[in-house]
């Protein structure tokens, strides 16, 4: 479950061929990796059509032509763009020639149920030359069912680009590990269903999705041995007279979510509103920055806040303080974090993102992965970049994609809920790498478990408040 850029992919290639293991080994892996995944899928009696572009991603579809002629599927092989060029693909033409099998001429009349996108994979450029681009238009029109390997045809590995000829897959077969453009936009709704295919060889990337194994082994395991004071005081400042459920929706997020002691700092009037919903909470309505460190284990500061020039003050104050902070919603902006040591975690979505890097939307969900990690890397900072994939970059350069949560967290308040579970998970957790990722993947885990019962449209924040048990038991059991 490890990301790779194409460029990382062709250093592996060389790295293994250099340590013994042949590209050609490699290859025959890949196509039987394909051919495993691919045959619960398949119906004998269907028709296959095996396009094999110039290059490796062409050998790959030779070798899975073999196999499944081998299985005496129903199986034609073509070179719409011309025979292979690669010495691995001709090596492996040559074997898939000696076993007997033939490659038929490609036609626009060719009838198929399964079309293999083996045309392009990380060695692509955009846009595609006219030829090729023709040929993916055919695909996307033949109403076959169709799987892409490494890659789907036209899309780009590491960025969100398409061309606007791109193959839209109904299954994409990612060789060693995902590509980028599997979890950036608009690329990734050209993927279909995305499983990796274990070629060989060991995974060594700093980038990955975080899983729900992941989650079940650093998930704080409740001990018999702890009081309310175990875990600190976690100091939420959050809300205003205008806005008060924010501070509300955070403080459930963070009570139901683990932490032991909640204050939270707001105005007197957002109190009479908040208390009712998280009466666990005690509130301090003069909060200073000087000293916050000693009181409290952590901060979250944001939502409900509007963003001013005491606001930007206060926040300074506060970066000066050994204490690990959270900042959202309001407490976003464009500052120098200079050499911290503890650790802040910012939490934008893409249009606050873009407020903070000065970058386009459509840019940043282009790039979301490299943008996200830059950032984090320049500023020594966890980014968790919200939306579908949340991505979360730490400042080591490292990080991971989230792949839980849907459309129904698309609404005002769920953020805050977040905020307030980073809060207490960063208090819980032994590594906050851990604390933060799963803070994100509950969260959306939480809005998976609602949609199973009540679709997309109802979800509310306060949702989360008998949410959160459930799901939590589930992960800790
Ligand atoms: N470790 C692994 O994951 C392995 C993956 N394998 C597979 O190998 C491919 C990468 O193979 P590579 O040969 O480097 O590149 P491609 O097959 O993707 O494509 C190269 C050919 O594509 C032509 N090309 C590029 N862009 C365009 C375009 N816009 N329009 C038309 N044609 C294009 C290019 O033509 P040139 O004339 O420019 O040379 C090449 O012919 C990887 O994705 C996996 O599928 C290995 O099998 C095992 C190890
Ligand atoms: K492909």
């Amino acid at each position: 479950m490890h990301l790779y850029t194409s460029q990382q992919i062709k250093a592996i290639d060389k790295r293994a061929e250099q340590m013994g293991m042949s590209l050609f080994a490699l290859m025959e892996n890949a196509g039987n990796g394909i051919y495993r995944k691919l045959m619960p899928l398949l119906n004998k009696s269907e028709k296959v059509l095996i396009l094999a572009g110039k290059g490796n991603n062409g050998g790959d579809g030779i070798v899975l032509t073999r196999y499944l002629k081998n299985n005496g599927n129903h199986v034609k092989l073509v070179f719409p763009t011309g025979e292979p060029k690669t010495p691995t693909a001709l090596e492996h033409l040559a074997f898939y020639q000696a076993c007997g099998y033939e490659v038929s001429e490609f036609s626009f009349d060719l009838k198929a149920d399964w079309v293999i996108d083996a045309l392009l994979g990380v060695g692509s450029q955009l846009p595609l030359r006219e030829n090729l681009a023709q040929i993916t238009a055919w695909i996307n029109q033949s109403g076959a069912k169709v799987a892409a390997i490494d890659l789907p045809t036209g899309v780009s590995s590491d960025e969100g680009d398409i061309d606007e000829y791109a193959v839209q897959a109904d299954y994409t077969y990612a060789l060693h590990g995902f590509k980028p453009s599997a979890f950036l936009f608009p690329s990734s709704q050209n993927y279909g269903e995305v499983s990796v295919i274990d070629i060989g060889i060991r995974q060594d990337s700093g980038w990955r999705v975080w899983r729900d194994e992941d989650v079940r082994k650093t998930l704080p395991k409740p001990t018999g041995n702890t009081h309310k004071g175990t875990f600190g005081t976690n100091l939420l400042i959050a809300g205003s007279d205008e806005m008060p459920g924010s501070a509300a929706l955070a403080a459930i997020g963070a009570l139901r979510f683990g932490t032991g002691k909640l204050t939270i700092a707001t105005t007197k009037h957002a109190s009479t509103i908040i208390g009712p919903l998280a009466p666990e909470a005690t509130f301090s309505f003069d909060v200073k920055s000087a000293g916050i460190a000693d009181q409290y284990l952590s901060v979250a500061i944001g939502p409900g806040l509007n963003p001013d020039d005491e606001l930007e003050t206060f926040i300074k104050d506060l970066l000066d303080q050994p204490v690990a902070i959270i900042l959202d919603a309001g407490a976003l902006s464009q500052r120098k974090y200079n050499d911290r040591q503890a650790p802040v975690i910012i939490t934008p979505h893409p249009g606050e993102f873009s407020r903070l890097t000065g970058k386009r939307s459509v840019e940043i969900q282009k790039n979301r992965i490299s943008f996200a990690s830059q950032y984090a890397v320049e500023n020594g900072l966890m980014v968790v970049l919200k939306g579908k994939y949340t991505v979360i970059a730490y400042p080591d350069g490292t990080g991971v994609i989230n792949l839980t949560g849907n459309r129904a967290l698309s609404k005002g308040g769920t953020g805050d809920t977040l905020t307030g579970m980073l809060l207490a998970s960063i208090g819980t957790h032994q590594s906050i790498k851990a604390a933060v990722a799963n803070a994100v993947f509950i969260h959306g885990a939480c809005a998976n478990d609602w949609v199973k019962e009540n679709g997309d449209q109802a979800l509310s924040a306060h949702d989360f408040d008998r949410l959160l048990p459930k799901i939590c038991r589930h992960y800790s059991s």
